[in-house]
């Protein structure tokens, strides 16, 4: 059919094109308007059989066919046959299906229909004209047409001879055809008919081979060959090729507008009908209604149609997987991936029937079909594959959302958490400055306590007699805990004598007893407090046992400093985390008025052994201590040796301890001896004026003898102490408020004292030089 529309175009592009020339000829107008009319009687020929045979039977044959595919569809001469069937029913007892490309000459079909007209004396077709002017096709379509109008007028009552009219608007009631009439189809259908070989049909003018070969040759279109004709009939041999080049020019370009506009309409119908447009490039060739005509000739439904395009969508690499998947046979899957790969092409083929022969129609419909059921498989993978997808997409979106909202419960958890260890700090710090003002609250506390103790405190040790002085008399009397009673002889001021001291320690107190009362001061000077602590008494009465310990050491037979300077680091690592403490030692030696510094170095090597520096007679430990927290510095000092205490240095070196705040601890030794009598008596004097003094007036001295005796002695000491060393007293007021400098020390006194410090007039002297300061 899109040839005939083709071909018809052509003619009126022809026309046109003579037109627009001026050329319009009555000739080529007459032989424009007799091809028109020729095509509307072949279309009326065409309609009736094919709604003798009806659709089906008539797939073969266009409702509007071209003259060549009016001779394809009927030359297998199946219709006749049918149709023949339908006007007069069983007239053609064998009609044989072959697809109409089959060419069978002489065909079967056409010799059984003139058989039969033969048996049915059709005499009537002799009134047909078989006229060859108008063409091959034209006496076909003659025939078809003067058979329909026998057939309307049997179907209208018509009885006897049927005179056939030579219209093809339809049957004339009551007209009668003229079987007489002299036709040569009919003749040859009589003498057909009166006995001769159906194969001399071939050898007749107007014989079956006549009718075979009207179907068989190819009838060009003779429109168009007229209307050049014409147009060239009057013209020189020179304006012929000028003329024909320019028609066909101007043909061409007609040709391609018509055919542009052609695919614009496929285009957009395409679109109208939702077909990818990478579709519509290969579909333009062919106008969507020759698709449905030709796809409808072909049994092909349009919802297939519509599935196949739609199948189209499919991404190749889906397709191409799907198949290899199918479980068809292998050549059938060849031809299906083949058929998917080039489905234009195949769908082109499929509607352009009128080029293709029906077996490869046919061919095309089954794998129209295999594709079909492809496609849906494919699809319905592509639909799981996607849904399939979508699940998994709003599984990650739950899976998001989720971990949004753990993420957010964390930050409120982390917030509230950052919330409460900012309170926490707070507390904390708060707790911290409220417990630095306990911790010094609590130290001054301490430290008053230790003052309530007495700031000078005097602790008398009796020593045991030594090996080998067993069973000597003994002049301790009596011993409590702070009181000693001494039998005195006559020499010494006959009767009992009691001394009052803050403990006596008798013979038998372990070294750890005598430290308990020393112990709380170690801490004092790590809170910035001086502390002195010194043994006084006579020779061998016990002194270096107390400080030091006896010459064989052991855990129990450590002596004072031992302990102290124990104490003194073990609290210096208890309190690292809030207080840094500098410790230095300063060793110095007090002789006959000189003093030496121990830890001094002469060229490089010290002056004294390290033994005689650990037996020194003065140790001094220096405390600098700093608070990490508020910067705060405390110093201290602790004196630990044993003193004589009548050295007039010693008391300056002293000082710091002897007065103020600072606490000193003075261990009085006494022998057990007879023949030390005198001067354990003088020695307890001296030491309880000394515990007298700080205890001041509170105390109730029990001995008026004695006080005045003692300020008599104190009168008398003045005097010698100023006559011998001068200004040394005002010098000791001055220099009191700062710690005493051992250079400073050692480099003013130089005049040697008493050496030694005994005797109860030198006792006298010191005591005279403290109480002064
Ligand atoms: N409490 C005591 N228990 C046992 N032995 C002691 C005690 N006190 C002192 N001694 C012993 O007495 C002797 C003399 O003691 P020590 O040397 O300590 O006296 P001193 O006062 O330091 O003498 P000096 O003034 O001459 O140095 C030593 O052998 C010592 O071991």
């Amino acid at each position: 059919m899109a040839e005939g529309v083709l071909q018809f175009n052509v003619a009126s592009m022809v026309e046109n094109l003579l037109q627009q020339h001026g050329k319009r000829l009555h000739d080529i107008d007459l032989a424009s308007r007799k091809a028109e009319e020729a095509s509307l009687r072949r279309y009326e020929a065409a309609g009736w059989l094919r709604k003798m045979v009806g659709v089906v039977a008539g797939k073969d044959l266009p409702a509007e066919p071209s003259e060549e595919h009016f001779r394809v569809g009927l030359r297998s001469g199946t219709i006749f046959c049918n149709v023949l069937n339908k006007v007069h029913p069983g007239a053609v007892a064998k009609v044989v299906e072959a697809p109409s490309d089959t060419v069978i000459i002489p065909n079967e079909n056409l010799r059984n229909f003139l058989a039969a007209i033969e048996e049915m004396e059709f005499r009537l077709l002799k009134s047909l004209t078989w006229n060859r002017h108008g063409g091959k096709s034209s006496r076909i379509v003659n025939c078809i047409l003067a058979l329909r109008s026998y057939h309307e007028w049997k179907q209208c009552g018509g009885n006897g001879l049927w005179k056939f009219s030579g219209s093809t608007r339809g049957p004339s009631a009551g007209k009668q055809m003229d079987r007489k009439n002299s036709d040569p189809l009919v003749n040859s259908i009589s003498r057909t008919s009166t006995g001769e070989n159906l194969d001399s049909l071939s050898s007749g003018e107007n014989s079956c081979g006549d009718l075979v070969e009207d179907f068989d040759e190819v009838d060009t279109s003779n429109t168009l060959q007229i209307l050049v004709r014409e147009l060239l009939s009057d013209k020189t041999r020179e304006d012929i090729p000028v003329i024909v080049e320019q028609m066909l020019t101007r043909v061409v370009e007609e040709f391609d507008r018509r055919l542009a506009s052609l695919k614009e309409q496929v285009r957009t119908t395409s679109q109208e009908e939702g077909v990818p447009s990478s579709h519509e490039t290969r579909d333009i060739e062919i106008p969507s209604k020759m698709k449905e005509e030709s796809c409808s000739d072909m049994e092909i439904p349009n919802e297939m149609e519509e599935e196949s395009c739609s199948e189209m969508e499919i991404p190749n690499e889906m397709k191409e997987e799907s198949c290899s998947e199918m479980e068809t046979p292998n050549d059938m899957e060849e031809e299906s991936c083949s058929e998917k790969e080039i489905p234009n092409e195949m769908k082109e083929q499929s509607c352009s029937e009128m080029e293709i022969p029906n077996k490869m129609q046919e061919e095309s419909c089954s794998a129209t079909d295999c594709y079909d059921g492809i496609s849906k498989e494919l699809f319905l993978k592509h639909h799981e594959f996607v849904e399939c997808q979508q699940k998994s997409i709003q599984k990650l979106k739950n899976m998001l959302y989720s971990a949004k909202e753990d993420m957010k419960m964390l930050q409120m958890k982390h917030q509230e958490e950052f919330n409460n260890l900012g309170k926490h700090m707070n507390t904390l710090a708060h707790a911290a400055s409220g417990y630095k003002k306990v911790l010094e609250e609590n130290r001054k506390l301490y430290n008053q306590v230790q003052d309530l103790k007495g700031n000078i405190r005097v602790y008398c040790r009796i020593r045991p007699f030594l090996p080998g002085q067993a069973n000597r008399l003994n002049p301790v009397e009596d011993v409590d805990e702070r009181t000693i009673e001494i039998s005195a002889t006559s020499k010494n001021g006959k009767g009992k004598k009691s001394f009052t001291f803050n403990k006596v320690f008798g013979p038998s107190a372990k070294q750890e007893e005598i430290f308990v009362d020393t112990q709380p001061l170690i801490r004092s000077v790590l809170d910035g407090y001086n502390v002195c602590i010194f043994a006084y008494g006579q020779t061998g009465s016990g002194k270096t046992h107390t400080m030091t310990g006896p010459k064989e050491l052991t855990q129990e037979s450590m002596g004072v400093n031992y302990r102290a300077l124990n104490d003194l680091f073990l609290i210096t690592e208890q309190r690292k985390d809030t207080i840094s403490y500098d410790i230095s030692v300063q060793m110095i030696e007090i002789y006959n008025e000189q003093v030496r510094d121990l830890l001094a170095t002469d060229g490089g090597n010290k002056k004294y052994p390290l033994t005689k520096l650990l037996l020194s007679f003065c140790l001094t430990v220096h405390v600098q201590g700093r608070d990490l927290t508020s910067g705060a510095v405390l110093r201290g000092c602790m004196h630990l040796t044993h003193v004589p205490y009548r050295n007039s240095k010693l008391t300056q070196l002293l000082q710091d301890s002897l007065g103020g705040q600072a606490k000193t601890l003075m261990f009085v030794h006494i022998s057990p001896e007879y023949d030390a009598l005198g001067e354990t008596l003088s020695t307890l004097k001296f030491a309880e004026r000394v515990s007298t003094v700080e205890l001041g007036a509170a105390r109730t001295n029990k001995d008026n003898t004695d006080v005045k005796e003692l300020k008599e002695q104190i009168a008398s000491l003045k005097a010698a102490l100023a006559r011998k060393e001068g200004g040394e007293s005002e010098a000791l007021q001055h220099s009191r408020p700062s710690s005493p400098d051992p250079q400073r020390l050692m480099s003013s006194g130089s005049s040697p004292s008493h050496s030694s410090w005994n005797s109860p007039g030198d006792s006298c002297k010191a005591e005279d030089q403290m109480l002064s300061g």
